[in-house]
C-alpha cells in the first residue's frame, strides 16, 4: 500500500464539510495516517464521538492540531480568523494549513496574518454541500465529480499545492486554482446572489401567508420548492458569507435587480418578444451546461442531446 497522502489530518468545526471529508478520506484509505476533530461544544464532540466521526474527537483544539500535517479549518467565515490565532502557536514547521470556506479574500487577509513562517496556507473551497449542517449531515459522496478550488497564496512552493490536490481528487473531486478576487466574483453569481434570491422569494411567501392561506406550502411548485431547500441552509453561515463577499455580491445584485426592473416593464408593457427573447437566451445556458456534460444531477444528464423546439 503507498504512503497516505498526509500523516495526520485535523478537522476544525465538525459540521457538513468536515464530517463528508472525513467519510470521503476513510473511503480511500490511502488518504491519511489519522484523522483528528475538534469541535467547540461538547454536544457536538459527544455526537461525533457516537457517530465515529474521525479517529480521534479532542477535546481541545491544542490536542487535534498537535503534529498535524494538514489542518483543515471547516468553521463559518467569519470565525476563521480567531480560529487561525488560536491554533497558531500549535503548528507543526513544514505543516499546511487549509480551509473550505466559501469566500475567499476575507480568509486570506483574516487567516493569512496568523500563519507562522514554515507553514503553508493553502486556502481552498468545495463547490458542493446541501441545507443540512452539523456533524451528522456529511457523507463521503458529497465531493464526487464537484470541483474545489484551491486559491494558494503568492510564493507557496508547488509540493504542498499538489499534496493537497491529491487529497481533494482522492476524495473525489476536480480541483482548479483560482485567484482569490475571482474566485468572490464568480461565486456571488454561481452561490451566493442565488442562496440571496431564494432566501428573499421564500420570505416573500412567508409575508403572504395570511393571504394565501398557506397555500403556497400546499401546492408548492417544483421550482418554489427547490427555492424552500435553498433558503433552509445555515443562517450563520450565510450571514458570514455575504458580510465578507459585499463588495461582489453588492454588484451582481446592482445588475440583477437592473434585469429584474426590465423584465418588469417588459411585462408592464405586455412586450412579448423582449420576454421570449430573453427566456430563449437563459434557456440556452442551461442546455449549453447539459451539453457539455457539467450537470451531472440533471434529469437529462447523459442523454446526448436536449429537445429542441
Ligand atoms: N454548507 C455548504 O453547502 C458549504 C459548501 C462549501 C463550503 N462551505 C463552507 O464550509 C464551512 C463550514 O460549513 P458547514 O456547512 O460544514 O457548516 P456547519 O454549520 O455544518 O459546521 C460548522 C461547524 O463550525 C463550528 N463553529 C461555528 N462557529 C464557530 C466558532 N466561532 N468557532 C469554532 N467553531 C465554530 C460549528 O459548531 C460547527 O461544528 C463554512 O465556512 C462554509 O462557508 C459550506
Ligand atoms: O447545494 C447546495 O445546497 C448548496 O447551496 C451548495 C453550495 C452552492 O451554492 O452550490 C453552497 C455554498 C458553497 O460554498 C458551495 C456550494
Amino acid at each position: 500500500m503507498s504512503a497516505p497522502t498526509y500523516g495526520r489530518v485535523a478537522l476544525i468545526g465538525l459540521g457538513l464539510i468536515a464530517s463528508s471529508m472525513y467519510w470521503a478520506i476513510k473511503r480511500n484509505g490511502a488518504l491519511a495516517g489519522e484523522v483528528t476533530g475538534y469541535a467547540r461544544s461538547e454536544a457536538t464532540r459527544a455526537t461525533a464521538r457516537r457517530i465515529g466521526l474521525c479517529d480521534r474527537v479532542c477535546d481541545s483544539v491544542a490536542e487535534a492540531v498537535q503534529g498535524a500535517d494538514l489542518v483543515v479549518l471547516c468553521v463559518p467565515v467569519g470565525a476563521m480568523g480567531a480560529v487561525a490565532e488560536e491554533i497558531a502557536p500549535l503548528l507543526k514547521p513544514g505543516a499546511t494549513v487549509t480551509d473550505v470556506g466559501s469566500v475567499k479574500r476575507d480568509v486570506i487577509q483574516s487567516v493569512g496574518p496568523h500563519i507562522p513562517e514554515g507553514v503553508f496556507f493553502i486556502p481552498g473551497h468545495p463547490l458542493a454541500g446541501t441545507e443540512h449542517s452539523g456533524p451528522e449531515s456529511g457523507f463521503a459522496e458529497l465531493f464526487d465529480n464537484r470541483w474545489c478550488l484551491l486559491v494558494p497564496v503568492e510564493g507557496t512552493p508547488d509540493d504542498p499545492v499538489a499534496r493537497l490536490r491529491a487529497l481533494w481528487e482522492g476524495m473525489g473531486a476536480h480541483v482548479d486554482l483560482m485567484d482569490p478576487d475571482h474566485h468572490d466574483l464568480v461565486l456571488a453569481v454561481t452561490s451566493h446572489t442565488p442562496h440571496l434570491i431564494a432566501y428573499t422569494m421564500v420570505g416573500v411567501a412567508d409575508d403572504l401567508r395570511r393571504v394565501t392561506d398557506s397555500e403556497v406550502i400546499k401546492y408548492s411548485a417544483a421550482g418554489f420548492r427547490d427555492f424552500t431547500r435553498i433558503a433552509a441552509s445555515d443562517p450563520t453561515m450565510w450571514r458570514d458569507v455575504f458580510l465578507t463577499n459585499k463588495d461582489a455580491t453588492l454588484e451582481i445584485l446592482g445588475r440583477f435587480t437592473e434585469e429584474l426592473f426590465a423584465l418588469q416593464r417588459a411585462i408592464r408593457t405586455g412586450d412579448g418578444d423582449h420576454l421570449h427573447a430573453y427566456f430563449t437566451r437563459t434557456r440556452a445556458i442551461r442546455r449549453g451546461i447539459i451539453q457539455a456534460g457539467q450537470d451531472t444531477d440533471a434529469p437529462d444528464f447523459g442523454r446526448g442531446k436536449v429537445a429542441k423546439t
